[in-house]
């Protein structure tokens, strides 16, 4: 009995003793604002700033915003992502300073979880050369040229698109649809045709595998958050387990299914123009990094291929289906906005014979333009980005005189959403306002404010696809139809404060109207 006390006594020494090296572990660096100067909150053990967060009454969107409300008087403040210090700079002039005139020093990201976009697979995460390999190996892709080559097939999924919607609707002359789940199912076909060329046809509102199991893979759950804290507070342990947010049984379908479409190519020697065919063939580039002419990567093996093709359709599924769709229902809340896009559609559709849409068609249509900018401003679905110092650097905020060493490792963060909603930068940020993107007035925007494609040459290399593509589908959904929010109750899309991105609250519901019965 005697023995057993002293035994129960030693394990909870232990215990307490484990607890109190984890507790001090967890605030280690917690220090790093205060010995440096730079304003910031106090951080909790292993929550860091984002407390919040977990408890689930504020989104990672809304916790950042409160943060920049309360420092954005100063050039730059620190948050602590769990353990991790996180120099905010909120100073347009800074960001150029980081992102262009200093880019050497910034090169890369941070590692998958430090950035709040899940799917940065494949060709976000390599670093340095490597990176600059890979980016130089994947921009032919996305040059204009090739698409233009790549329009028709996006042109297809938008003509058939449309046509399921009215059979599925028996021809009605009002739709009722959830505009995510439209274009949830376009952008799955678009993308997958321009990628890898394939047709899930998920437009045709049947059941198909390919469909049911992106849809599976991207549907956010309450993992996330249990993932994102591991991830935060025990990066190593998390990589060494290979926890990923995809399911093995997805990535290993996804796998096969390119792979056998990469083989068949091969095999039968046919050339159909996509992503895929692009990767395989790799032509060289033009462009340049810091004036540095860019090389491409040894040619890439088909696993690599398979990882960016997995990165373009999630990233680009995900944010495009977000944009369109917010871009809907703001149109469907402000009748002059759409007003004005119907006369612009009517009039260029006026000038083609057959009225389908062309890639330089859509280049005539500022206004549409002017409504996608406004949409990536008030709704940016990337709402932070980060860069890592890769050589020391200091920072100075002239306002103050004060300054900050940056050691290689550490990570900057540049608030891009909470920019577009800073009164300061955009009067009435609340507001659905394309005009402020007009040619006139759009010079009046301060430099390094509007960052929905990041800024520099690690900006998003796939905007010009995204816009094109979100373009394409909304001349065609307003060719047909015009739009009303279903009841005045869901008319206001408002930012959702317990989910982790910045989401609307509710699910937009919207009606078409025939456009022929009019
Ligand atoms: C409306 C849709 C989109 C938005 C708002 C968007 C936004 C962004 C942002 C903010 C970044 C970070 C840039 C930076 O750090 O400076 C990024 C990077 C990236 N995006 Fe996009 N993106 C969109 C669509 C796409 C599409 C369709 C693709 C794929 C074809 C794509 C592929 C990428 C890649 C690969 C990167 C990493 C670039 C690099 O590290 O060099 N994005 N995107």
């Amino acid at each position: 009995m005697y023995l057993f006390k002293w035994l129960v006594l030693d394990c909870l020494v232990v215990l307490l003793v484990a607890c109190y090296g984890l507790y001090r572990w967890a605030v280690a660096k917690h220090d790093h604002f205060l010995k440096r100067g730079v304003d910031h909150d106090k951080p909790l053990p292993f929550f860091g700033t984002f407390k919040n967060l977990y408890l689930r009454t504020e989104s990672h969107f809304g916790v950042v915003m409160k943060q920049y409300e309360k420092y954005k008087h100063k050039s730059y403040f620190g948050i602590y992502e769990h353990r991790k210090p996180v120099l905010v700079v909120t100073d347009p002039s800074l960001i150029r300073q980081i992102t262009v005139i200093n880019f050497d020093h910034f090169m890369n990201h941070g590692d998958i979880f430090s950035s709040t976009t899940i799917m940065k697979l494949g060709f976000c995460m390599p670093k340095d050369n490597k990176w600059k390999n890979l980016r130089a190996t994947l921009l032919p892709c996305f040059q204009s040229e090739n698409l233009r080559f790549m329009f028709y097939l996006i042109e297809e999924c938008s003509l058939l698109a449309i046509h399921n919607l009215k059979k599925e609707s028996g021809f009605s002359s009002i739709i009722e649809i959830n505009i995510f789940k439209y274009f949830g199912r376009f952008f799955i076909d678009a993308l997958a045709t321009t990628t890898f060329g394939m047709r899930p046809n998920s437009v045709s509102f049947k059941e198909n595998t390919f469909f049911n199991k992106i849809r599976k893979a991207i549907d956010m759950n309450p993992t996330i958050y249990i993932v994102h804290f591991l991830y935060g507070n025990f990066p190593e342990i998390m990589k060494f387990l290979k926890v990923s947010l995809l399911s093995n049984d997805f990535i290993s379908y996804f796998k096969s299914l390119v792979k056998e479409i990469i083989d068949y190519r091969r095999k039968n020697n046919i050339r159909h123009f996509d992503i895929v065919h692009i990767l395989m063939e790799r032509e060289d580039t033009d462009e340049t990094i810091g004036g540095e002419a860019l090389k491409q990567s040894d040619p890439l093996t088909d696993d690599e291929i398979v990882v960016q093709c997995l990165t373009i359709l999630m990233d680009g599924l995900v944010k495009s289906t977000y944009v369109a769709s917010c871009a809907v229902y703001e149109i469907a809340n402000n009748p002059g906005v759409q007003a004005k896009l119907l006369k612009e559609i009517d009039t260029v559709n006026g000038k083609v014979s057959n009225k389908s849409i062309s890639y330089d068609t859509l280049k005539e249509m500022d206004y549409l333009d002017m409504i996608i900018y406004e949409t990536l401003r008030k709704w940016s679905i990337e709402h932070i980005i980060d860069r890592v110092c890769t050589k020391p650097y200091t920072l100075y905020d002239i306002t103050t005189g004060h300054s900050v060493n940056l050691e290689p490792g550490e990570t900057i963060c540049i608030p891009i959403a909470a920019f577009h909603r800073d009164p300061n930068y955009f009067p009435g940020p609340e507001k659905f306002n394309p005009e402020r993107f007009s040619e006139e007035k759009r010079g009046f925007i301060r430099p390094y404010t509007f960052l929905p494609f990041g800024v520099g040459p690690r900006n998003c290399i796939g905007s010009k696809l995204a816009l094109m593509q979100i373009k394409a589908a909304m001349v065609s959904l307003f060719s047909e139809f015009y739009v009303e929010s279903l009841s005045p109750k869901t008319a206001k899309l408002m930012a959702n404060s317990t989910a982790f991105f910045l989401r609307p609250q509710n699910n937009p519901i919207i009606h078409l109207h025939s456009r022929r019965t009019v």
